[in-house]
């Protein structure tokens, strides 16, 4: 076939991703030739003002799901966590790489551990996942505005603005930025986002050459615990940058999962764990079945009302 073309944003984490899908399809097929198409996306424009409040994670894949429907690019390559759970006509995500570390990553010049942060420390992150489960751990804490790509937000942290900041361990890593990590935070403090270090591949439905193409790619394990993930945030509509996390994990055919909802200033949590016997790591509907189920006993111990006072 002629020249892949892969959508991008233009962030030094995005570039990596589609690099990192250039090469393994390059690896897969020796005779295709494959083009980066960088682009800006609203989200990366909008870089001072809170995601939730500036329309939420779909500000991050629209140029680029634009650029697919226009015939600008074969396939677009979005970290998970970013991706709303509706796609619009004539477009899929058939293949989810391989998850890299999902935890979260307290970084810091001074202090190893969150617990070792004196009292009123600063912390800084833009996420009201992180917020809400640093601030119960840590009431003391100020959570300070932090926004921008993984190198602006180091760079802001070096300058001496935060005492330590929270990022998600996948991008430091992908980045080689690993040595800057004083620790990971464990799920059970640190719950990550739905998605939070798995890469998909976005491309037009009717290209069956193409889904063919990238097949080799797909990461069924972790497209199961993805989809479980995505199918709780789908029933709470957390398409927003909302106090919601869960982590799905596969062992011996058990599909496990932990949920939450919380209150920004992480005084009210409500958590669910579940688990469900899946028959294979293709058994899709056992997983998005066992999503729902978490997210509805949300819903039966109050979540609606926390998310509703958050979306008005
Ligand atoms: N919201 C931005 C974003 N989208 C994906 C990642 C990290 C990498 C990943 O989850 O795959 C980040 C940065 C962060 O949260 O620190």
């Amino acid at each position: 076939m002629k020249t892949l073309r892969i959508a991008t944003r233009k962030s030094a984490l995005a570039l990596w991703q589609a690099n990192f899908v250039k090469q393994q399809l390059l690896s897969h097929h020796s005779n295709l030739t494959v083009e980066l198409v960088p682009m800006t996306s609203r989200g990366d424009q909008l870089l001072d003002s809170p995601l939730a409040k500036v329309g939420g994670k779909g500000l991050f894949v629209k140029e680029l799901e634009n650029a697919l429907l226009a015939n600008e690019a074969d396939i677009a390559v979005h970290s998970m966590k970013d991706v709303p759970m509706e796609f619009p006509e004539g477009l899929c995500l058939p293949v989810i790489c391989e998850r890299e570390d999902p935890r979260d990553a307290f970084v810091s010049n001074q202090y190893t551990t969150i617990e070792e942060l004196p009292e009123g420390a600063v912390v800084g992150t833009s996420s009201l996942r992180r917020q809400s489960q640093l601030l119960k751990l840590r009431p003391d804490l100020t959570i300070q505005f932090l926004r921008g790509n993984v190198n602006t937000r180091l760079a802001k942290l070096d300058d001496g603005q935060y005492d330590a900041i929270i990022l998600a361990a996948a991008g430091l890593k992908r980045l080689e930025f690993a040595d800057r990590i004083s620790s990971f935070i464990s799920p059970e403090q640190s719950l990550p986002a739905g998605g939070q270090g798995a890469v998909g591949i976005e491309c037009r439905t009717t290209d069956e050459a193409i889904i063919k193409l990238i097949a080799p790619l797909h990461h069924a394990e972790t497209a199961l615990c993805v989809s479980a993930e995505r199918a709780m945030n789908r029933r709470l509509a957390g398409g927003c940058q909302v106090p919601i996390a869960c982590f799905a994990q596969l062992s011996d055919q058990q599909l496990a999962m932990r949920g939450l909802v919380a209150e920004p200033d992480g005084t009210h949590f409500i958590t669910s764990q579940q688990s469900q016997q899946v028959s294979g790591v293709d058994d899709l509907q056992t997983a998005e079945k066992l999503g729902v189920d978490l997210a509805e006993d949300l819903l039966n111990q109050g979540a609606g009302d926390i998310l509703s006072k958050l979306y008005q």
